[in-house]
């Protein structure tokens, strides 16, 4: 799938802007602060409802406006859709081909993007809730059920944490709806779990040999998930729901003493090993760029697997980042596949064949034009 046309309305620092792109790599230039990532950001936005770098919807309104709306036309092995989402305070609402989506978790997977940003050589060494972040937006794109029950755990999540710092100040409350909310959690939790497992297993097989091609043969990938409900020995739903259920009973003490619920995929984590060792705790800055560039890779692998059609690749600001031998790796392995954004404040140094023969733009203060 590629992006044909977009057109920005009041979105963070463009007032109007449309731009047709090319089914092959686009290079956006421009000096810094100009608004080459609020590009990007948009593109991320129209696929998934939701900003890379920011949970404040808010700021991507453009200031002293009441709505951002970004449009776009993609085009698919199935025809042509065009996608709109309109934001303001108050939410969100989606069109596909002019129909309103009923639920925004209907409307995502309308488009598959991929994006690579500095922040993402955070995955490895960055928090578990980076980790965490990452696959909840890779599995929501190519699978609308799982972003509808991420929000009902959310939910859920949120009643219990409420009921337990309760029951904390007046331990002699009822204990019902606390079993009630568990069953419920541990439900969903079972779900999400064994989602999340089975995408751990899909992303290291299209992972592996990626990160042994940039490696040359020197290191090996496993990547795993290691959720905070020990041992699950058995994968059938019913099994690690009641897993759930009997750890909760058995830290109910501790979970109303905190005040808060201790288990559950909100806990769980990702981890992986280069020849067997956690890259995290003893993986050299440059392992764990090649572990980052590798679950990129994997993942436009994985939601080609998955829905049939490459996704849109996003670069922002981090060729640069990668040394001369891995930024070749990455463009070779889009070349002529994948549409591609890069952002970036100078093609100097990047003398890579694919960069050349690139669609151009220049960006200055909130304004795009094809240069070539
Ligand atoms: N809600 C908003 N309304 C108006 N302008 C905004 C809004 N949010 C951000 N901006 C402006 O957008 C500009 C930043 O754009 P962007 O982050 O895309 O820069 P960039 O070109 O990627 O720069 P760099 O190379 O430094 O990353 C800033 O000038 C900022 O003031």
């Amino acid at each position: 799938m590629y992006i044909e046309e977009l057109t920005l309305t009041n979105y963070r620092s463009y007032v109007k802007t449309k731009v047709s792109f090319e089914n092959k790599v686009n290079v956006i230039l421009g000096e810094n602060a100009q608004g080459k990532t609020n590009i990007m950001e948009s593109i991320f936005v129209l696929a998934l409802a939701k900003s890379h770098r920011t949970t404040k919807e808010k700021e991507l309104i453009r200031w002293d406006e009441e709505y951002a709306k970004i449009e776009g036309t993609v085009k698919k092995s199935n025809g042509l859709a065009s996608l709109q989402l309109v934001i303001t305070t108050k939410g969100k609402k989606a069109k596909v081909n002019s129909l309103e989506q009923r639920r925004l978790s209907d409307y995502i997977g309308s488009l598959n993007v991929v994006m690579f940003a500095p922040e993402d050589l955070n995955l490895v060494k960055g928090s578990p809730q980076v980790r965490r972040r990452f696959i909840d937006m890779e599995i929501g794109q190519v699978n609308p059920i799982y972003m509808h029950e991420l929000n009902q755990y959310q939910k859920i999540l949120h009643q219990r944490n409420h009921l337990l710092k309760n029951l904390q100040r007046s331990p002699k409350s009822d204990y019902t709806m606390l079993e009630i909310l568990t069953e419920q959690l541990s439900e969903i939790a079972a779900k999400i779990t064994k989602r999340r497992i089975a995408f751990t297993q899909q992303l290291e097989k299209w992972a592996q040999p990626i990160h042994s091609g940039i490696s040359r043969n020197l290191e090996t990938l496993n990547i795993i998930y290691k959720p905070s409900l020990e041992v699950l020995e058995s994968y059938e739903l019913s099994k690690m729901k009641e897993d759930y259920i009997n750890k909760f009973t058995e830290i109910r003490k501790r979970e109303i003493d905190r005040g808060t619920t201790l288990l559950g995929p909100h806990r769980d984590d990702l981890e992986f090993l280069v020849n067997e060792k956690n890259v995290q705790t003893y993986g050299s800055q440059g392992q764990q760029r090649t572990t980052a560039l590798s679950l990129k890779l994997a993942e436009i692998e994985l939601i080609h697997e998955e829905v049939g059609e490459y996704p849109i690749l996003l670069l922002d600001d981090v060729l640069s980042e990668l040394d001369d031998f891995r930024q070749s790796h990455l463009l070779n392995t889009i070349q002529g596949k994948v549409q591609t954004f890069v952002t970036t404040t100078s093609v100097d140094g990047i003398d890579h064949e694919t960069l050349m023969q690139a669609a151009t733009y220049k960006v200055v203060s909130g304004e795009i034009n094809r240069l070539k």
